[in-house]
């Protein structure tokens, strides 16, 4: 996608062949910085401090961070020394365990000499393989707008509302709820998007609305409690979130907050759509209530607040008394029942065991039930 008329994406390796360049995501929107990564435990560090965020790009990440430890040793030992430490870098996004067992698979039947260069191509293979994905997932999520159209007066928007940031930042490029979305732009549609500030970090209103600005995408960025009050005055046609990782009977583990949003669609009768790359599913899950262990983080995402001030610093303040105890789910899990479609890159599935398991039957064998991360 394109910053200030250049093209970027999210992750990228460096013209020395090796140093992995990558957007600082914890900087935006006010500042635009480039890390550097050189080695596998700067990468962990970089998805652990969210440098690096949104399930497709930990994944990548990991896939980088794998092939900067074999540039340094590439034994078996060291190998598992990099699984281990990149698998425990972040817990949901399910991206992760599949880029790492992606690069083991391609690695371990490989002497050592040549695992070094075969870790490069397979990093690269897997940001690719997200970029065409994510388009994929762009042009099936498309038809679901343009069905919007026909019932729009002239120079009325269609209007999407979306959830945390699951946009080209959370991914290679393009992203996965905002594919569609940049498609539908692009093509000539007129499209508008509500933005959930999305606290406590505040993803959609410092990194969706961000991007959405450099796309020339007409969006408002809105207080989370927002969406049900518009659903309820007919000012939503449709709800695309991301997600970090989708059970095997299409429940669906978000961003803390997605799940209110999806009562509220279906109290009012909005369609609630996810959109997926096919890694996102966790075939080993079944109920995503019970199984998939929710994050919790630091308090200081929420009894803080971080922003740039009139006179251009940027600056963090406490906005909680001192002493008040304070609780930081970060995700949250949607029941399947809830979802009208996932927008994956095979097309619109149905969130139900049957319909994920006929898509995706190749992933859906190749799982045992049990292997909960
Ligand atoms: C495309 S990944 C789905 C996102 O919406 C996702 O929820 C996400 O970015 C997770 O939040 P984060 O806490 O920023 O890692």
């Amino acid at each position: 996608m394109k910053v200030d008329g250049q093209s970027f994406r999210s992750i990228w390796v460096e013209g020395d062949g090796w140093t992995i360049g990558a957007i600082d995501q914890r900087r935006l929107p006010h500042e635009f910085v480039i890390a550097k990564l050189t080695s596998c435990e700067e990468a962990a560090d970089a998805i652990r401090a969210m440098l690096v965020r949104g399930a497709p790009l930990i994944g990548a990440t990991a896939a980088c961070g794998v092939a900067l430890a074999m540039r340094v040793d590439a034994s078996d030992a060291a190998l598992e020394r990099a699984y281990a430490m990149l698998i425990a870098a972040r817990p949901t996004a399910i991206n992760l365990k599949w880029a790492l067992d992606e690069m083991r698979k391609t690695l371990a039947p490989l002497a050592p000499p040549d695992r070094a260069r075969a870790a490069y191509v397979r990093a690269g293979e897997i940001a690719e393989e997200d970029v065409a994905i994510n388009q994929a997932i762009g042009r099936h999520g498309l038809g679901l707008i343009e069905a919007i159209e026909p019932r729009k007066k002239p120079g009325q928007a269609i209007n999407i509302l979306t959830h945390c940031n699951a946009g080209w930042l959370a991914t290679v490029d393009w992203g996965t709820a905002t594919a569609p979305i940049y498609l539908a732009h692009d093509g000539g549609l007129n499209v508008h998007v509500w933005v959930d500030e999305t606290r406590p970090r505040n993803q959609g209103a410092s990194l969706t609305a961000w991007e959405l600005s450099h796309h020339g995408v007409a969006h408002t960025v809105i207080a989370d409690n927002t969406g049900g009050h518009l659903m309820q005055h007919g000012m939503v046609d449709l709800v695309i979130t991301g997600t970090d990782r989708v059970t095997a009977n299409g429940d669906v583990c978000n961003k803390i907050g997605t799940y209110l949003k999806a009562l509220a669609a279906f109290d009012n009768g909005v369609p609630f759509y996810v959109a997926l790359p096919s890694p996102t599913i966790d075939f080993s899950v079944f109920d995503g209530v019970r199984q998939i262990p929710i994050e919790q983080r630091g308090a200081d995402e929420v009894a803080t607040m971080t922003g740039r001030t009139r006179e251009g610093k940027i600056e963090t303040v406490r906005i909680v008394p001192d002493g008040s105890p304070v609780a930081n789910y970060a995700f949250d899990v949607t029941p399947a029942r809830l979802v009208s479609g996932l927008i994956t890159e095979r097309g619109v599935v149905q969130a139900e065991r049957t319909a994920l398991a006929r898509a995706f039957p190749e992933r859906a064998q190749n799982s045992r039930q049990g292997d909960i991360v």
